[in-house]
C-alpha cells in the first residue's frame, strides 16, 4: 500500500504527517505504522504518526502516535504543524479555527506571512492539577496537586511537580540543564509504577521570572528536541513553584528552539511557535 506523507517538524520535534480526508488506513494497522514510520533505518524516521482526520466535534481531528506506537492523548508541536497542514491543504481556508484532539478541542491561529504559515499560537486550555486526574499514584499524600513533593528516584531524592496537559508531565529543577540526569532519571520515572499510564519527564533551569532552559524525555519516544506540552506544563509548573509569573509571557528554550508560552489569569495556557514542513513522499506499506 502507497501511503503519501508529508513530514513536519515543530522545533525540531518531527512527526511522520498523513492526511486522512484523502488516505485511509486501517486504524488497526496505525501503532505498527508508527512504529515503522520512525525507524530511521528500515523507515522514515520520526518521533511517531500524526493523522489529520475529519472531525465532526472541530475543523480537523489530530490523532498522535509515539515512535513506540502508543497513542497520546495531544501533542503542542504536532497542533502546530495539523494547524499549519489544515490551512495549506485547503482543508481549512481560515485562519482561526478549532482542532480535535483524544483530550479536547483546542483554538488554533495561524500567522500567515507572503501566503505561508510561519507561526501557529494554540489555546491549550487549562492545565489539569489534581494527581488522581494527571495520573499520579501516591501513598498516603496530603495534598491533591503535586508541587515540590519529595519523589525518591534510586537512592536520590528528588522533587516532582506534576502536571497534566491532556497528557501526563512530571517536571523536575536542576541547576544547569547540561547536568540533567535525562538519560538515566527519564527512561526509569517515565515508566514508573506512580504514573499508572507512564509520564513525559522535564527537567527545567530557571534562567530569570520569565525565561527557563528545558529538556525532555517523552513517554514513548524517548529524547526529543522539543515537547510543546512539556513545555507548557512546566510554565505551568514554575508558576506554581513562584519562578515565573501567571499572565506574564514566558520563553521556553528546547533543544530544538524557543516557545513562547504564557498560563493566562484566565486559566488557559496559550503556546506560539513555528511549524515547518521537512519533505512529502510515498511510504511503501507492506500488508
Ligand atoms: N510523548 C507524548 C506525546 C507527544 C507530545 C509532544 N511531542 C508535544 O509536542 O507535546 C505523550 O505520550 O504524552
Amino acid at each position: 500500500m502507497k501511503i503519501p506523507f508529508t513530514k513536519m517538524h515543530g522545533l525540531g520535534n518531527n512527526y511522520i504527517y498523513i492526511d486522512g480526508f484523502e488516505t485511509k488506513i486501517n486504524e488497526e494497522l496505525l501503532p505498527q505504522l508508527s512504529q515503522a514510520v520512525s525507524d530511521v533505518n528500515t523507515g522514515i524516521g520520526s518521533d511517531g504518526l500524526i493523522l489529520m482526520l475529519p472531525s465532526t466535534n472541530a475543523d480537523v481531528r489530530m490523532r498522535i502516535f509515539n515512535k513506540d506506537g502508543s497513542e497520546a492523548m495531544n501533542c503542542g508541536n504536532g497542533l502546530r504543524c495539523v494547524a499549519k497542514l489544515a490551512y495549506d491543504s485547503g482543508y481549512v481556508p481560515k485562519e482561526q479555527f478549532q482542532i480535535e484532539a483524544k483530550s479536547g478541542v483546542v483554538e488554533a491561529e495561524v500567522v500567515v506571512i507572503d501566503g505561508i504559515v510561519e507561526q501557529v499560537t494554540i489555546d491549550m486550555g487549562e492545565p489539569i492539577l489534581q494527581r488522581e486526574q494527571i495520573p499520579m499514584v501516591t501513598a498516603n499524600y496530603t495534598n491533591e496537586t503535586v508541587i515540590n513533593e519529595k519523589f525518591p528516584v534510586g537512592d536520590q531524592d528528588l522533587f516532582a511537580t506534576a502536571v497534566s496537559m491532556g497528557n501526563p508531565h512530571v517536571i523536575f529543577y536542576v541547576e544547569d540543564i547540561n547536568d540533567a540526569p535525562i538519560d538515566t532519571v527519564g527512561p526509569e520515572v517515565t515508566s514508573d509504577a506512580r504514573f499508572p499510564e507512564g509520564v513525559n519527564v522535564e527537567f527545567v533551569e530557571v534562567l530569570n521570572d520569565h525565561e527557563i532552559n528545558f529538556r525532555v524525555w517523552e513517554r514513548g519516544s524517548g529524547i526529543t528536541q522539543a515537547c510543546g506540552t512539556g513545555a507548557c506544563a512546566s510554565v505551568v509548573a514554575s508558576v506554581l513553584n513562584n519562578y515565573v509569573k501567571r499572565g506574564e509571557s514566558v520563553t521556553v528554550h528546547l533543544d530544538g528552539g524557543d516557545l513562547t508560552i504564557t498560563w493566562e489569569e484566565n486559566g488557559h495556557v496559550m503556546m506560539k511557535g513555528p511549524a515547518v514542513n521537512v519533505a512529502e513522499g510515498i511510504y511503501f506499506l507492506k500488508t
